[in-house]
């Protein structure tokens, strides 16, 4: 079989369109232990996620986790279910049809803006079929991940590469590498923190919770775990907040390696009993609400505090929504499509004289 299809032609004359295609983890389809296990497996046999080699990962993989975790994550995810889905899913979804909105109003007409999940539905080739289907030739890919880390930025980059393998007439790509210190998405963070305590007061310490990765992947040069660090200082600082009352912890520890510390959960039970009466919780490495942040943050640690002695647990909501935010994904998105921006956007009879040109020229060959 033929590694390259025959596939719609996009070029012969047709002018090109940009694409805005913002990228999210993934989420099983249902709170239930049969839609959480392909989502898993999948997720889990990912190389850059799991980095032990693949035949001693095989039989933990098929052989226990896949046996064990399907019914406890469903449990987990059933609490924190929407009428509408996975909130992860739902908010993704929102925030690309905002953008759509505010890159419009930015003067930046015809850019579709698309979205899809590294893991589940609706994936990365799924999108890139669309997107090649409306005749998009230039894609800036936004991983939904302010700070660069391989188990996630570099796992969306390796598959938006691994779909094209199979194209011929490939489009142009660009990626959002990072924005862990865009002084739109500090603002955005420090804001919501803001708005917070205006609502509820200000808490004695704020307890930034970053997801965790295996330490081991620090000492081989991920820049993760600085990049987290670089963001809790420049929110604290934008919140004029002393150093002694801002703490950055790392959560959602899997398997039984070491994972970068301080380890959230035990830090929150350790504050609660030294003292700390009052802990605001907030969680800047995700940009919407999630299974880690409403169930892990909100549920679990909140217990976890109060059981140890703490009186009153705030969880600060991700950005979600909020306008501050998606002007500052809007800018940052901007800034990268750049030059892309300044080209002139298809005229559809054009298009439709210069394919039917194509025709005829395939046609005398
Ligand atoms: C097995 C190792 C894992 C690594 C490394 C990892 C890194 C990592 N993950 C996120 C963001 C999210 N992770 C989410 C869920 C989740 N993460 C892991 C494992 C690793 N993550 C698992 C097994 C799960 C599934 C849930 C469970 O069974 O406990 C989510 C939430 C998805 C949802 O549907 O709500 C997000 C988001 C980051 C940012 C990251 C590295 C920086
Ligand atoms: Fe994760
Ligand atoms: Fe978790």
């Amino acid at each position: 079989m033929a590694r390259y299809r025959p596939e719609p032609p996009y070029t012969h004359g047709t002018p090109a369109r940009t694409a805005v295609l913002l990228v999210n983890l993934g989420t099983p389809t249902a709170p239930t232990a049969a839609a959480l296990r392909p989502y898993l497996k999948q997720f889990l046999s990912d190389p850059r996620v799991v980095e032990i080699p693949r035949a001693l990962w095989w039989p933990i993989l098929n052989g226990i986790i896949l046996n064990t975790r399907p019914k406890k994550s469903a449990e987990k995810y059933a609490s924190v279910w929407l009428p509408e889905g996975s909130p992860l899913k739902v908010h993704t979804e929102k925030q690309a049809k905002l953008l759509a909105g505010y890159l419009g109003q930015s003067g930046a007409h015809g850019v579709r803006v698309d979205w899809a999940m590294r893991y589940g539905s609706p994936s990365i080739p799924e999108a890139l079929e669309r997107l090649r289907a409306a005749n998009c030739t230039r894609i800036l890919v936004v991983p939904m991940y302010p700070q660069y880390a391989a188990s996630t930025t570099a796992s969306v980059m390796d598959e938006v590469a691994r779909c094209l393998l199979g194209w011929r007439n490939l489009p142009e790509i660009r990626y959002v590498r990072s924005f862990h210190d865009d002084p739109g998405y500090i603002g955005a963070l420090a804001q919501s923190v803001r708005d917070h305590w205006v609502r509820s007061g200000e808490g004695d310490k704020l307890v930034m919770s970053f997801h965790g990765v295996p330490r081991r992947s620090l000492d081989l040069g991920d820049p993760y775990h600085c990049e987290c660090h670089k963001t809790a200082r420049l929110v604290g600082e934008a919140l004029g907040l002393p150093a002694e009352r801002v703490l950055v912890t790392f959560q959602s520890r899997f398997g039984k390696a070491e994972w970068l510390k301080p380890y959230t959960q035990p830090t929150l039970e350790a504050m609660a009993a030294g003292g700390t009466q009052r802990v605001d919780v907030m969680c800047p490495g995700f940009v919407a609400d999630c299974l880690e942040t409403l169930e892990e943050i909100a549920m679990e640690c909140r217990t976890a505090f109060i059981g140890a002695g703490g009186q009153q647990f705030e969880y600060i909501p991700c950005l979600n929504e909020n306008d501050a935010w998606i002007d500052a994904l809007c800018r940052i998105t901007r800034a990268h499509l750049g030059n892309w921006l300044e080209l002139p956007e298809p005229d559809p009879q054009a298009l439709e004289r210069s394919r039917q040109r194509a025709r005829e020229l395939g046609a005398q060959r």
